[in-house]
């Protein structure tokens, strides 16, 4: 299928019904091209300017003071007194193993199997291209040296993440890994992370959340090594945070928010799959954000009515309807003004449930990560399936890939050029270099010319 260049209708028949317990999601009923930007628009919260104040505070003072503001931060944020200390200690990491059901280490062991492969499989090859003859270039993946890896503890303790993150450090032949994650009130870091870090070999662990580990990764302090480029994803504060790390010269993988999911069904989709592929985004936290495209109204209120129903006894419900507040169920009128629609917004999951998928996902030209079919749920991403969840949010799918191998590697070029080969390309670099008023670099090409014509 061809990228659409599909124009929505001008005109409107528009209808908001206002949201209610039984009617989860704002519906709109074929919106028009001009009233798209604002159901567009993410969640509120997101873009609360007060974030990026708070951002910067916090980031000055722990660049000040050091381990000194992160245990304060600690005690603030997580509740967590960590005067015995910022790292987890060997006798911690050790008693993890003991506290992991052998079922969920059995899964664990598994989705790792799954995602190295996926991921071994993105293994750049090395090739030498003779571009003139006697002009050799070729290319080298080299690790990023010191990396930090951010898992997020605040809600959940989202392990799954560290096997997201772990596994290409640990392909790309990282040398230095640094893990951060928020404490646990009682000052201990969930013992499912800490298997999942032996599993990795990871041992440096910072008892660390929110923006002051992206700021103390970004610089260093007592407790925490500085690193060359931050991954993982986070809520607004983290991302938030991994923006500004840039401008003290750390790298970060992408920014990666609050979670997100748009949904594609037509009138082959299961209700009740849409249903709770919405619901598992939607309890990631209160400015998670779920959209749902149709072309059937009848699918659109069948959902509606499954996400009231499966809301009922979800346990993070209220976080989850929190998150359905700013969520919409948009009825358009054809495949190819759902997929426009979708790919200017570029959503982080985008979910396929319609009769041909392939044909559909052909057209994608804005989107984290696809799922195609009715069997299969995002969920399956999020976890096993080996693709990687660390994905660009807030529309950043539009510029942004999300997290892979290439993520930990950077490619050197190199070039070794011979007699022969000096003399092929010499006379082009001279007449360019002469062309761009650059006489010095023109002679470090005729002086040697000169040298091998003496002898
Ligand atoms: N895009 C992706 O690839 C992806 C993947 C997984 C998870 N996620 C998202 O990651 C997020 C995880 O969020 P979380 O909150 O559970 O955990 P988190 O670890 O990202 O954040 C917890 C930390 O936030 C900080 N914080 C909380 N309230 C604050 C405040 N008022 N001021 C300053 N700092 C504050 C605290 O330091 C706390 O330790 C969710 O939004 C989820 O959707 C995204
Ligand atoms: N859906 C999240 C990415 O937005 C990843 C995740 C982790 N655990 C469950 N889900
Ligand atoms: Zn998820």
């Amino acid at each position: 299928m061809q990228v659409p260049t599909y124009q929505a209708s001008t005109t409107s028949d528009c209808q908001l019904l206002a949201p209610n317990f039984a009617n989860p999601m704002q519906i709109f009923h074929y919106p028009s091209q001009p009233e798209w930007a604002a159901l567009q628009q993410r969640a509120a919260a997101q873009q609360a300017p007060d974030v990026e104040q708070r951002v910067a505070q916090i980031f000055a003072d722990v660049r000040q003071r050091g381990d000194a503001a992160l245990l304060e931060y600690a005690q603030t944020f997580d509740g967590a007194d960590l005067r015995a200390g910022l790292r987890v200690t060997p006798a911690e990491l050790e008693a993890a193993v003991g506290q992991v059901p052998s079922a969920l280490q059995t899964a664990i062991r598994q989705a790792h199997a799954n995602i190295r492969r996926f991921h071994e499989a993105q293994r750049p090859a090395e090739e030498k291209v003779e571009t003139m003859p006697g002009v050799l270039c070729w290319r080298r993946a080299v690790p990023v040296q010191r990396v930090g890896l951010y898992v997020p503890g605040g809600t959940a303790p989202l392990f799954s993440t560290l096997l997201m993150l772990g596994v290409p450090a640990r392909l790309a032949g990282c040398p230095e890994v640094v893990l951060c994650t928020p404490p646990r009130p009682d000052g201990s870091v969930n013992p499912v992370i800490l298997f999942t870090a032996q599993l990795l070999n990871i041992t440096t662990i910072i008892k660390a959340g929110g923006a002051q580990a992206v700021a103390a990764l970004s610089g260093g302090t007592e407790s925490v090594p500085a690193v060359d480029k931050i991954f993982g994803p986070g809520n607004r504060y983290v991302t938030a945070a991994k923006q500004l790390a840039t401008r003290y010269g750390v790298a970060i993988d992408m920014p990666a928010g609050p979670s997100e999911v748009l949904v594609i069904a037509d009138e082959s989709a299961n209700p009740v799959f849409v249903a709770a592929d919405l619901l598992s985004q939607a309890e990631h936290g209160p400015d998670s954000q779920v959209i749902l495209l149709s072309d059937s109204l009848a699918v659109i209120e069948a959902t509606q009515a499954e996400v009231a129903r499966q809301l009922a006894t979800l346990p993070r419900a209220a976080v989850a309807t929190r998150a359905l507040d700013e969520s919409r169920a948009i009825l358009l009128r054809t495949p190819e003004e759902m997929l426009f629609f979708s790919n200017q917004y570029a959503p982080e999951h985008l979910i396929l449930a319609v009769q041909n998928p392939e044909q559909l996902a052909e057209g994608v030209t804005s989107a984290g990560s696809v799922f195609l079919g009715h069997l299969t749920p995002e969920a399956a991403g999020d976890y096993a399936s080996g693709t990687n969840h660390t994905l660009p949010t807030n529309g950043y799918a539009r510029n942004y890939s999300g997290v892979s191998l290439d993520s930990f590697l950077k490619k050197i070029t190199y070039q070794r050029i011979t007699a022969a080969g000096l003399q092929h390309i010499g006379a082009i670099v001279e007449t360019m270099a002469e062309a761009e008023g650059l006489s010095a670099h023109a002679r470090a090409i005729t002086l040697r010319l000169e040298s091998l014509a003496a002898g």
